[in-house]
């Protein structure tokens, strides 16, 4: 079986301890791939490989035109292999092929995106007001750049750290998740067929607690960039604080999907389900606080089990399976653990809240679409994110109410308006605790736009202007063009 390895200062190499870890396909448990499994002394040497790149000055100095070449390069061959990757991320998330395929379309569109954005920023010339002067204000590669992400979408949550970083002129090194590394790995290969100049981008498998926590604290390492949990990311937070690095965070999310009475309902019911079910519920933006007006809310739950019922659980590979399996088996406990609570708190299951009977299935980490009826803000099943495919249902009756059980949440990564009153919908959103907020839509994200979280989902934004931004140091240089001595002392 193909073996995968670390990739430091321009080599691929085992990790140094020897040791591998098994990459599980959740549909059936079998071992997909063997990968390095490194480790803290891994990690450092890649970041002393990352360091040596960014102090030698050769990809920070390179033209950013030149750089963002480089990176468009990256997003042709993504192109040219996309069938390969697709079906890779299916094996090893569990996804169906077809939403695998339409991540590799994102992930290219992000690499054009930022070899496009990579020259357009010369500075600025401010008007100073010191006679006989120059104030210019540029912008700088931040240095080493730390980047670890989670296994739900593995290459397009990597391909939103790599592409700014890269085209800002900053070195790095990625830890993915040990779950998930597959992509990642083939992207870094496809890295140096584009022409990254050795050890300005490495990567370092291994788990979170080795690999992750020495990026964090390494006091080398100038930015770090985390997508993950919300625990994880207040760990990291503490770790990065030894340098005072800067710090983006994507962290989770607990989304609200409000859905008045007035909506196009045919529509609502059909994107309520797409908000939460694409990936097995496996997103941190998914629309899992369902939030309906109570004068629709049974003909609308009605028609929810009804579509529930029929959708297609099985392998990402079959043309028509509509659900994969979540990730692994200790995630299928949690989300089925949280299902169970959510019911000793008083929630009623309408459909689904157990692993599927089909005898195909039992091998995998199947577990069925679920919906919650009965739940108040206050339940935990409501407000911690189950990440997985279960939908807790809550009432209102007025505007007010319906905005302030969306923004009852330490969570605010995005949320969603359904009506067809315009100006209900334009001041709904605008008191939207949330980074991103759709109205008549859910989900959708693309690179043009900055994508974060408020409150407790995280620092920071990737995509958009404002993600490259965060690869960027602002500087001031202020030239007088006609000395004078002071004579003050
Ligand atoms: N905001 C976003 O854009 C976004 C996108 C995708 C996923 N997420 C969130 O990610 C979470 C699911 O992903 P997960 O289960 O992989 O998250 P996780 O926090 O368990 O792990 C994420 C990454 O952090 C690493 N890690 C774990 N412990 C660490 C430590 N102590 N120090 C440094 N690194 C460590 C892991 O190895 C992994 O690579 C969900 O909460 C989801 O909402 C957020
Ligand atoms: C940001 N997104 C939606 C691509 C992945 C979240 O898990």
């Amino acid at each position: 079986m193909d073996s995968k390895l670390n990739y430091i200062n321009g080599e691929w190499a085992s990790a140094l301890s020897k040791k591998t870890r098994e990459i599980i396909n959740p549909f059936n448990q079998e071992v997909i791939a063997v990968v390095a499994e490194g480790n803290e002394e891994d990690a450092k040497l890649a970041i002393q490989a990352a360091r040596d790149a960014f102090d030698n000055g050769e990809w920070s100095s390179t033209s950013a035109t030149e750089r963002g070449r480089i990176v468009a390069k990256i997003a042709e061959l993504i192109e040219r292999d996309k069938e390969e990757l697709a079906r890779m991320e299916s094996l090893d998330t569990g996804k169906t092929v077809e939403e695998s395929r339409g991540d590799m379309d994102d992930i290219a569109g992000v690499f054009r995106y930022y070899a496009e954005l990579a020259d357009k920023d010369g500075g600025e010339i401010i008007d100073s007001p010191v006679p006989n002067s120059i104030s210019k204000v540029i912008k700088e590669p931040v240095g080493v750049c730390g980047q670890i992400t989670p296994w739900n979408y593995p290459l397009l949550q990597a391909s939103w750290k790599l592409a700014p970083a890269l085209a800002a002129g900053n070195t790095l090194v990625m830890k993915p998740s040990e779950i998930t590394p597959l992509t990642t790995v083939k992207v870094f290969e496809l890295m140096e067929e584009a022409g990254v100049p050795k050890g300005v981008a490495n990567l370092v498998l291994g788990a979170g607690n080795t690999v992750g926590e020495e990026l964090s604290s390494n006091t080398d390492v100038d930015l770090i960039s985390f997508t993950g949990g919300i625990q994880t990311g207040k760990q990291i937070m503490q770790k990065a604080s030894a340098n005072v690095k800067k710090l983006a965070l994507e962290l989770g999310g607990k989304n609200p999907n409000i859905v008045f009475a007035d909506a196009d309902f045919e529509t609502a019911v059909d994107q309520s389900l797409n908000a939460v079910f694409f990936h097995a519920g496996q997103i941190c933006s998914a629309g899992t606080r369902l939030i309906l007006e109570e004068s629709i809310h049974d003909k609308f739950v009605d028609a929810l089990v009804k579509r529930v019922k029929n959708i297609k659980l099985g392998s990402g590979f079959e043309e028509d399976t509509q659900m994969g399996p979540l990730i692994s088996e200790q995630h299928l406990h949690k989300v089925a653990q949280y299902v169970e609570d959510g019911k000793k708190e008083g929630a009623t299951v309408v459909v689904g809240g157990k692993r599927p009977d089909n005898p195909e299935l039992q091998n995998g980490f199947f577990y069925e679409p679920t919906i919650l009826t009965n739940c108040t803000t206050d339940m935990d099943v409501v407000q911690n994110e189950g990440f997985g495919p279960v939908i807790t249902v809550e009432k209102f009756n007025t505007e007010e109410e319906a905005i302030k059980l969306a923004n009852d949440s330490v969570y605010g990564l995005s949320g969603g308006v359904w009506t067809k009153d315009i100006a209900k919908a334009e001041r709904c959103v605008a008191k939207m605790r949330m980074g991103t907020v759709w109205i008549n839509e859910f989900n959708v994200y693309f690179p043009h736009a900055p994508w974060g979280g408020f409150k407790q989902s995280g620092i920071g934004r990737e995509l958009g202007k404002s993600g490259l931004e965060e690869y960027q140091e602002t500087k001031h240089i202020f030239h007088n063009l006609d000395p004078q001595a002071l004579n003050w002392f």
